[in-house]
């Protein structure tokens, strides 16, 4: 099971944003206006000229998938998506093999859910403190800034197959497109670790061999759209607790997802049909830094809705993880100690959403 703080919570009263946009449309209450150094500064976020949107990395998997592994576009593809892991943290993946009609109706049932009524959809509360249900997450205290964003998250695998209390019966597919998607997504993943280990001229296996059952959930993001996108973030800065996230973004929908780089905030373009892949903490770690888990946020729009569907998969709770040997020697020092991913879970899902810092867990300080 996915950790749950065994700390009592109290997170105060939360507004559910697609609520307060029925009843009052113009309103931020005080808890969503972010301190002046949070704010997204709209008017400013640019793309700086030394990367330009052209640049943010583009990895068509179908050369990956079938080229022959001595074929120049086999290498190339390989390639990119090692410079993308290194500089970015984040690329685009497009033909990836899964069945458009499949993301189509993924995002149909999310959305969907989203515009469920109210009640129907608190019949799956995320408790205080915890990550799954319908809410808020990353929310501990009263006095701690909201996200204008409304979530619904599930643990898919491994042991969560279809547990009628956080499984929605409404949209009546919903639970079978879930089931559909995420078995899809697990290949994906798969398969991208497969291909990152390659790019680091690793074993093709060592990180299946190693992840045991690996864990998967999924997450559901609804950004309605905010009378003042300048004051509220959709979602708090972060980098993600996983070895791997995969999202994606609403057909048509605003620009929202943005990453920082060189100190920047910068938009990520959807690209249609693709899906956005991030490097999380756990593959920061075993590379020793070499392939970075990078802060990432969501920032919302004065007239369109956003939805971002998101999978995060991670080793087995049980698995002991630190930097591989391969990737420690004297120019690169071991910069992350050894723990146990359920323990670093844990931690990641009782602390709010701040940057990098949940990878201070981890960090060795004295080199
Ligand atoms: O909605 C987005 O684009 C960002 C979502 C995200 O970063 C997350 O759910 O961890
Ligand atoms: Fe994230």
């Amino acid at each position: 099971m996915a950790p749950v703080p065994s700390f009592p919570v109290k997170v105060g009263h939360i507004d559910d944003v697609q609520e307060l946009k029925k009843t009052k449309p113009s309103s931020i209450p005080e808890r969503f206006v972010r301190d002046m150094i949070e704010r997204p500064k709209l008017a400013t976020v640019t793309t700086p000229s030394s990367c330009n949107l052209n640049n943010i990395p583009v990895v068509d998997l179908s050369k990956i998938l079938k080229g022959n592994k001595n074929s120049q576009d086999f290498h190339f593809e390989i390639l990119k998506l090692s410079s993308s892991c290194e500089e970015w943290g984040f690329f685009q993946v497009i033909n990836h093999g899964i069945d458009l009609d499949l993301l189509e109706k993924m995002e149909k049932i999310a959305m969907e859910f989203f515009m469920l009524p109210l009640e129907e959809k608190q019949k799956y509360p995320m408790a205080p403190g915890t990550v799954q249900g319908y809410g808020q997450a990353f929310v501990f205290s009263e006095d701690q800034k909201l996200d204008w964003c409304n979530m619904f998250a599930l643990g898919v695998e491994p042991h969560f197959i279809r547990n009628p209390k956080l499984w929605p019966t409404k949209p009546a597919d919903f639970s079978e497109t879930v089931e559909i998607y995420s078995r899809e997504i697990r290949k994906l993943c798969k398969n991208l670790l497969k291909y990152i280990a390659i790019s680091l001229g690793l074993n093709e296996d060592i990180f299946e061999e190693m992840f045991g059952v690996a864990v998967q959930a999924l997450r559901m993001n609804y950004y309605p759209a905010c009378p003042r996108p300048d004051l509220v973030l959709g979602l708090s800065p972060h980098s993600d607790g996983s070895a791997l996230t995969v999202l994606q973004q609403g057909k048509g929908n605003s620009v929202g997802l943005q990453i920082l780089k060189d100190n920047v905030w910068v938009p990520i373009q959807p690209i249609p049909n693709a899906l956005v892949i991030n490097i999380g903490d756990t593959i920061e770690v075993l590379t020793n830094g070499r392939y970075k888990s990078v802060e990432h946020r969501a920032v919302t729009h004065q007239e369109k809705d956003r939805l971002s569907i998101v999978t995060f998969y991670a080793p087995s709770y049980e698995i002991e993880l630190g930097p591989l040997q391969e990737l420690v020697d004297e120019n690169n020092p071991c910069k992350y100690k050894r723990y146990n991913h359920g323990e670093y879970s844990m931690h990641y899902v009782t602390n709010k959403l701040q940057g990098k810092k949940t990878l201070d867990f981890a960090k060795i300080y004295n080199n």
